[in-house]
C-alpha cells in the first residue's frame, strides 16, 4: 500500500518523462509539484538543459537551491510545458487550485504554457468540483465588500456556503506573494463551474478565481491500482 506522498511522487515521475532537453517549463506549487521539481532537480545535474519559470516564492527558492536554471515570463512569455498539482480535478479537466495560495502565478504560468499537465494522487478526482473550497484571491481594499458580492454572485450561480478569509499558522491573514488576501469559499458542490467562474471573476476586488477550466492538457493520477492518465481532445503526448 503506498502512502498519499509516494503516490504523487509516482505522477510527478511520470511527468518527468515529457521534458526534454531545450525546453522551458513551468514549475508548479505544492507537495506533489516538489516532487516534481526534485526530480527535475537530480536530472538537471546529470546534465539535462532546461529553463524554468517557478509559481511561487517556496518553488523559487527550492528550484534555486537544486540549481535548476530559472527565468521569468517576462523574458520567456511563452513556455513548452508546465506541470503543476491540484485541489481537485474532475473528469473534464477542470480543476480547483490555490490550496497552497499560489493560483494567480499559477494560473498565468500555466496560460502561457503550450501544455499543462496535472499531477495528483487519486484522492483529488471527483465527480462534481466543489468539496475543497474554492479559494479566491482578493485585493485587501474593500475586503468585507468584496467578499459580500462574492456570497451574492455565487448563490446566484447555485454555489452556497460559508465563505472564510485564509489564516495563517498564528491566526494572522495569509497574504500571498502578491500581497493579496484569499478567501476559501465552502460550497459543497459547484454544479456550473463556468457560470460559478463567470460570476466571480468579473468582481472589481477580485484578483483571480482558483477555478482553472479549459487549461489543464492531461492529468497524470496516481492510485493504488496503478497510474491513470486523463487527456483533452487535443493532447498528445510526443514520444
Ligand atoms: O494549487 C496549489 C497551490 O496553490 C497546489 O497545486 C495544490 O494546493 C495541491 O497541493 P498539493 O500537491 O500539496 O496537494
Amino acid at each position: 500500500m503506498l502512502t498519499a506522498d509516494q503516490l504523487k511522487e509516482k505522477a510527478a515521475l511520470r511527468a518527468l518523462d515529457l521534458v526534454r532537453d531545450g525546453m522551458r517549463l513551468g514549475l508548479g506549487t505544492g507537495s506533489t509539484a516538489e516532487h516534481f521539481v526534485k526530480a527535475l532537480g537530480a536530472r538537471v545535474a546529470a546534465g539535462l538543459n532546461v529553463l524554468c519559470v517557478p509559481t511561487s516564492e517556496a518553488t523559487r527558492k527550492l528550484a534555486e537551491s537544486l540549481n535548476i536554471p530559472l527565468s521569468t515570463l517576462d523574458e520567456i512569455p511563452q513556455l513548452d510545458l508546465t506541470v503543476d498539482g491540484a485541489d481537485e480535478l474532475d473528469d473534464q479537466l477542470r480543476l480547483i487550485k490555490g490550496g497552497g495560495g499560489a493560483l494567480l502565478i499559477e494560473k498565468i504560468v500555466a496560460t502561457a504554457s503550450k501544455s499543462m499537465v496535472v499531477i495528483a494522487d487519486d484522492s483529488k478526482e471527483v465527480a462534481q468540483l466543489g468539496r475543497f473550497p474554492l479559494p479566491v484571491e482578493v485585493v485587501p481594499v474593500g475586503l468585507r465588500a468584496t467578499q459580500a458580492l462574492i456570497k451574492g454572485m455565487a448563490s446566484e450561480a447555485g454555489c452556497d456556503g460559508e465563505i472564510k478569509l485564509r489564516v495563517g499558522r498564528g491566526g494572522e491573514p495569509f497574504y500571498t506573494d502578491q500581497e493579496n488576501l484569499i478567501l476559501d469559499c465552502h460550497f459543497g458542490s459547484i454544479p456550473e463551474p463556468e457560470v460559478l467562474h463567470f460570476a466571480i471573476k468579473r468582481l472589481p476586488g477580485v484578483v483571480e478565481v482558483g477555478l482553472f477550466l479549459g487549461i489543464a492538457d492531461a492529468a497524470f493520477v496516481a492510485g493504488q491500482e496503478g497510474l491513470k492518465v486523463l487527456r483533452s481532445a487535443t493532447w498528445e503526448e510526443k514520444s
